[in-house]
């Protein structure tokens, strides 16, 4: 059999470790993999940087496409269908990444404006891999929740029986609002625009919005108009080159990052090595498994302040999504552009949940709550 090729966005970690088995592995920029890259690769391994379209890949020898995150607006997936490219996406790899990201957040708004989380309503835009991740985290933490997603409930309406599903108009009231839709502009229920200029004027002062989903779900112009009480915005339109007039209203402004813990990243890269395993017949290598970095030290906890003020300061430990707001904010929006990118592709290493132990004084039911989050207790 003659050996592989395989080009692979140099922001999949581990690439070259996880592939190499498979063949010669070329590792490229995102932004930068072009048509002649390609022309002898029989597989591209991409993340969410590098536009999948005929241009991109008419001519080469390309017949498998396997994308490491959850987006699929960088993938023009009819191209590959018709042209017989396999493809694969790794759905879910990073829900839980996304998920801490946003409840870490809540969490430090609820500190930082002092308020009680387990007084205010969270309403889910989209209760997919990200959104029921959302909400079960959530309900562990006494947050109450508004769900929102119009084609599970089509495709089972029981749902509306036991979950707190409702209408986008009755979500858009909660006091904080948080999307995790994908961004399509067709098919019977889009959400390019899913909350309009029109939407936007009745949300009022005391609530709270976040977009950790895609830039264009929410009217970008509109909503930098509209007066919150925070604008938490991971996910922007035409990144890099965010609005400044956006960028300017955040109260947290981060770079696309809230699915890059560590194990989201490799998760991507792990089920997307297994589908093409599966797919060129080959036995998986669980080799490079051994590179992971072990757990990271445990989070000490000297002193009990109340039991949110605590998870605030856990959660914070774990991955602090103001110190990644720090990292890129600048008067200069020039510069805020510049470095978007730059510490996207040097993204400081963090480990989920999960891979956390907390040390702390004795508290049951702090202890039991962090049990039920993932974390490890002693
Ligand atoms: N910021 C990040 O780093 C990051 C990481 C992962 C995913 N994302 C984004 O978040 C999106 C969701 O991720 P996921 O893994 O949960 O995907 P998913 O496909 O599991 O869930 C998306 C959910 O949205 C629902 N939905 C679709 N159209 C809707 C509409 N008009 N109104 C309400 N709900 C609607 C779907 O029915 C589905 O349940 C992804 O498409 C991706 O764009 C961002
Ligand atoms: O689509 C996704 O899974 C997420 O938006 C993910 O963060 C994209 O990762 P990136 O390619 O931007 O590193």
């Amino acid at each position: 059999m003659t050996k592989k090729t395989l080009v692979i966005d140099d922001a999949v970690p581990y690439a070259k470790e996880i592939f190499s088995h498979l063949g010669e592995v070329i590792t490229l920029p995102g932004r930068d993999i072009c048509n002649h890259h390609l022309l002898n690769a029989d597989a591209l391994i991409v993340r969410s940087r590098t536009q999948v379209n005929e241009s991109l890949l008419k001519n080469t020898a390309v017949k498998y496409v396997g994308s490491t995150v959850v987006g699929l607006d960088h993938i023009d997936q009819h191209y590959l269908s018709t042209e017989g490219i396999t493809f694969y996406s790794a759905q879910g790899c990073n829900a839980n990444s996304v998920a801490e990201y946003v409840i870490t957040i809540l969490f430090q708004l609820a500190e930082h404006f002092g308020f009680d989380l387990s007084r205010k309503t969270l309403a889910i835009i989209g209760v997919g891999n990200v959104g029921s991740r959302v909400y079960s985290k959530a309900k562990i933490l006494g947050i109450e929740c508004l769900l929102n997603d119009p084609p599970k409930i089509e495709a089972n309406p029981d749902l509306l029986l036991n979950e707190p599903y409702t209408d986008l108009d009755t979500c858009l009231k909660a006091d904080i609002i948080t999307v995790h839709t994908p961004l399509t502009s067709n098919g019977k229920h889009p959400t390019l625009d899913l909350i309009s200029a029109e939407k936007l004027k009745r949300v009022e002062p005391h609530q709270i919005i976040i977009n950790a989903a895609r830039g264009g779900i929410i009217n970008e112009a509109a909503w930098s108009k509209t007066k919150t009480l925070a604008n938490i915005i991971d996910c922007w339109e035409n990144e890099p080159y965010i609005d400044k007039a956006l960028y300017d209203t955040a109260f947290i402004a981060t770079p696309h990052i809230a699915g890059h813990s560590l194990d989201a990243k490799v998760a991507g890269s792990s089920m997307v090595y297994g589908n093409l395993c599966k797919h060129w017949q080959i036995t998986p290598d669980k080799s490079w498994q051994k590179a992971l970095p072990k757990s990271p030290e445990p989070i000490e906890i000297q002193n009990l302040a109340n039991k949110q003020a605590t998870l605030c300061q856990i959660f914070s430990k774990t991955h602090n999504p103001q110190a990644d707001d720090l990292a890129i904010r600048s008067e200069n929006h020039d510069e805020v552009e510049k470095k978007y990118e730059k510490f996207r592709r040097n993204f400081p290493v963090y480990r989920e949940w999960q891979q956390q132990k907390v040390l702390l004084p004795s508290d049951k039911n702090l202890c039991n709550t962090l049990l039920s989050l993932g974390f490890r207790c002693h």
